[in-house]
């Protein structure tokens, strides 16, 4: 048993997800945020913490011990082996996460799983529709680089690890036109809802 209607919220990294997530969290919808378990997976003292740390050594520890995550990052956007190596440890651990709490709100109408991978990683199959968060390529490069403080190849390389957007708008069964204001975002956003 498990909610009705059940949101796949994606995008391509930087396109606005969190934005139109806030949206649906105003309104008052239970949000499930792949990132969230990522980091959790990861956490200080975690197994999936002590198996990085175990791999990558010296190089990923922060001075508390802890994993640098922007240190782990330039390990795995710059090497797709290594990244596929971090995947297969976090990502069913982000699975099991969303199958748990998606069992907690099986009486909701309408359940919020916002995931960035969620093609790249087939989480489509929790999802009852998948909208996706859509922008040009170019401001998603502004948008990450701004937002991130990276540098134009590792905002490239971070951009390459996903699948195109022009892929996954073929994919979506909404597409929530994202290059004008934020603010234009709540009417799409309702429209989207009541469809
Ligand atoms: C590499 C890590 C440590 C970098 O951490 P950092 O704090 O810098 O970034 P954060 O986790 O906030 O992710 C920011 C964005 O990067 C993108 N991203 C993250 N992981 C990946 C990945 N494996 N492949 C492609 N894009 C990714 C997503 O768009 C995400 O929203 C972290 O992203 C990570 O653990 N990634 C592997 C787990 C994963 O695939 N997470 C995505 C869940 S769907
Ligand atoms: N319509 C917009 N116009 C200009 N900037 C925007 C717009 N939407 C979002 N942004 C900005 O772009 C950046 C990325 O947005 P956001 O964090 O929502 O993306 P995301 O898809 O959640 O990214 P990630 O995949 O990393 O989680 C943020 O700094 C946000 O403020």
């Amino acid at each position: 048993m498990v909610a009705a209607r059940r949101i796949g919220l994606t995008g391509g990294i930087a396109s606005g997800k969190s934005s139109v997530g806030r949206l649906l969290a105003a309104r008052g919808l239970p949000l499930l945020d792949a990132d969230v378990y990522a980091r959790e997976a990861l956490a200080p003292g975690s197994p999936g913490a002590g198996a990085v740390l175990e791999r990558y050594g010296a190089g990923v520890r922060s001075p508390g011990g802890e994993i640098d995550r922007a240190a782990l990052g330039q390990i795995v956007f710059g090497d797709g082996a290594e990244r596929r190596w971090l995947e297969q440890l976090v990502h069913p651990l982000v699975r099991a996460r969303f199958a748990a709490e998606l069992e907690e709100l099986a009486a909701e109408p309408v359940v919020v799983l916002v995931v960035p991978l969620l093609f790249e990683a087939g989480l489509e199959t929790l999802c009852s529709e998948v909208w996706l968060v859509d922008c040009d390529e170019t401001q998603q490069l502004q948008r990450l680089m701004a937002r991130d403080g990276l540098g134009e190849a590792d905002a490239r390389a971070r951009i390459a690890a996903q699948w195109p957007l022009a892929r996954k708008r073929q994919l979506a069964d909404v597409v929530l036109n994202n290059r004008g204001e934020p603010e234009q975002q709540a009417a799409a956003v309702e429209q989207a809802l009541s469809r």
